[in-house]
């Protein structure tokens, strides 16, 4: 089922959360929407619902205006954070719910609900726990029949908020995996709330950047990570270290180290190199591609790579992160001076972005 959103508008009161909302869902895909606390992807997704009207636009569904339908006559599914079980029926009965109060026309016989549930209780390898009440499953467990009870009345639309925010991080890891899984197997659309944007990177065939009620970026994780549209989403795609200093031409000016972008610029001001903490480069001496001297303050050698905490020394700055490949620096001690460079940057002025590709600055 495609979902197609057209100039959605929606205010509390004199609060606009919804400015001009336009999206193309694609039938079968996972899209997530992503946004900071507040940018209006709950909203937006209880619109789709049909449980909150917005003041203006429309939604279809498969090319039906679906804008004056009521929730329940739209075949929305949908997973809160919160569970939400009945506390006082069994596993097997809260996945079998929404199928017993269907109209007596629509409703499968007592056996075909039993063969539905516990296909279901299969795919979400929870049979062994079929009878128990939602008190005696983990959380990870609880979720996974919150999601299969949804999947039991077969959904056009599977709506998650936060589906997994209240559990921890390696349950969390695991649940969207399998979300991931289980969507490719049964192939139904769903739209997924989260502010956590490695969850949206990790599991979306698309993802919908949202700040302040408006769509910054929509792509797949992949051309959002490698081309944000903006510095909003370059910023809330994972970690990135500002380097902050002056633009006069070509020239870049950190403190008092001149830096040379490589492309022609007639642009002056206040300007940001973004570098991501593996775009990092850091050599023992300076030399014209690592012109600037940081400080070692902290070194974590765990895992896949070499994280580094640096302090900017003798030019006015933040401290900055770098990932580095085991091999690629022997033995570097905190205390220790370095020379950073870079592999690729994007430099900001004000909301522009000087080149459309990544950019490494030299002395
Ligand atoms: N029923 C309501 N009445 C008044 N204001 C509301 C209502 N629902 C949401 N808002 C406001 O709308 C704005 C967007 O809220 P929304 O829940 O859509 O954001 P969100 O991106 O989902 O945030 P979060 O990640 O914190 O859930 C917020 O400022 C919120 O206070």
């Amino acid at each position: 089922m495609s979902i197609h959103i057209e100039g959605i508008h929606k205010s509390f009161g004199k609060n606009q959360v919804l400015n001009n909302i336009n999206l193309d869902l694609p039938s079968g895909q996972l899209v997530g929407l992503l946004g900071p606390s507040g940018s209006g992807k709950t909203t937006l997704l209880r619109i789709i619902a049909g449980l909150e009207h917005a003041n203006q636009g429309r939604i279809h569904f498969n090319g039906n205006d679906v804008t004056q339908l009521h929730a329940r006559d739209r075949k929305v599914g949908f997973v809160f954070q919160n569970y939400a079980l009945f506390r006082h029926m069994t596993v097997f009965d809260n996945i079998a719910f929404g199928l017993t109060i269907m109209p007596k026309g629509q409703r499968p016989s007592a056996a075909d609900i039993k063969r539905r549930v516990t296909a279901l209780l299969e795919m979400i390898q929870l049979s062994h726990v079929a009878e128990r009440f939602p008190a005696q499953l983990s959380g990870g467990q609880r979720q996974r029949v919150a999601l299969a009870r949804s999947l039991a009345v077969e959904p056009s639309v599977l709506l998650l908020d936060e589906p997994f925010g209240a559990l921890d991080a390696q349950v969390r890891k695991e649940l969207r995996r399998w979300l991931r899984r289980l969507h490719d197997e049964l192939h139904f659309t769903s739209v997924f709330v989260t502010h956590d944007q490695e969850e949206a990177m990790d599991v979306s065939d698309q993802v919908v950047v949202m700040s302040q009620g408006q769509v910054e970026q929509i792509g797949s994780p992949d051309a959002i990570w490698q081309a944000p549209a903006s510095r909003f989403v370059l910023e809330f795609l994972g970690e990135v270290n500002k380097i902050e200093g002056e633009l006069n031409g070509s020239r870049f000016k950190v403190g008092h180290y001149p830096l040379q972008l490589p492309v022609a610029s007639h642009k002056q001001g206040a300007a940001c190199w973004y570098l991501r903490p593996h775009e990092v480069s850091l050599t023992t001496d300076a030399d014209a591609q690592h012109p600037l001297p940081v400080l070692v303050t902290d070194v974590n050698g765990r895992g896949s790579a070499v994280q580094l905490e640096l302090e900017p020394k003798d030019w006015p700055g933040q401290l900055l992160t770098a990932q580095l490949p085991h091999q690629h620096l022997s033995n570097v001690q905190r205390g220790q001076t370095l020379y950073l460079g870079s592999q690729g940057g994007r430099v900001y002025l004000g909301e522009q972005q000087l080149t459309d590709s990544h950019i490494a600055l030299t002395a």
